[in-house]
């Protein structure tokens, strides 16, 4: 699952997990908890990294996806917020697992930012913060962007548009997967 900061990814993602039954790993998430982690060696990197909007070395990240998916001893995932670059989708389709395909969350940047702000509030991370926002755009559109086109070109991307209200988004997220699960399984 990929989209722009604040687009709605985890929202969605909490949706599909209660009526698919998928394992939900959000990269985001486990470099967070990675960077908490006591005597982590990678911490004060993971931090640096996501304050300035910038891709944690895909190494890292990768690691972390792929312990994560053998701990839980299941076989369906849903991977959300990766892969942000093209050596990270290369490299886990190569040494991991295959993606069967892309949703991509789709929103004007003033309306991530509104998000981004109203979020940051509360949430606590140091990149809800206007000046990590932008750098986080920036990522997005030059280096995440990218990874989008390069599997629409595989015929593997579902658009959605996240404007409208969160159940409504869910609608449109349900219709493609209701579809693709009714043929695959
Ligand atoms: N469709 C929506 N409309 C309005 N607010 C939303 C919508 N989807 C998510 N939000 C809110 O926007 C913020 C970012 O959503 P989140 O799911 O955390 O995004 P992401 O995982 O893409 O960063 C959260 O505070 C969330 O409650
Ligand atoms: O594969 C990934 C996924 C996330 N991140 C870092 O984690 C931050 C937060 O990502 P997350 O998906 O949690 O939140 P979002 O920016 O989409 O709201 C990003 O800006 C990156 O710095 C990363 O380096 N590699």
């Amino acid at each position: 699952m990929i989209g722009g900061p604040g687009v709605g990814k985890g929202t969605q993602c909490a949706n599909l997990v209660r009526d698919f039954g998928f394992v939900h790993l959000s990269a985001g998430d486990l470099l967070r908890a990675e960077q908490e982690r006591p005597g982590s060696q990678y911490g004060d990197l993971i931090r640096s990294y996501i304050k300035e909007g910038k891709i944690v070395p895909m190494e890292v990240t990768i690691a972390l996806l792929e312990n994560a998916m053998l701990a839980s001893g299941q076989t369906r995932f849903l991977i959300d917020g990766f892969p942000r670059k093209m050596d990270q989708a290369l490299k886990f389709e190569e040494s991991v697992v295959p993606s069967k395909f892309t949703l991509y969350f789709e929103c004007p940047e003033e309306v991530m930012l509104q998000r981004l702000i109203k979020r940051g509030e509360t949430s606590g991370r140091d990149d809800d913060n206007i000046e990590s926002i932008k750098k986080r755009f920036k990522t997005f559109t030059e280096t995440s962007y990218p990874v989008v086109e390069y599997y629409s070109k595989k015929g593997k991307v579902h658009t959605v548009s996240c404007v409208e209200a969160p159940d409504v988004v869910y609608g449109k997220v349900k219709v493609i997967f209701d579809k693709l699960f009714s043929e695959n399984n």
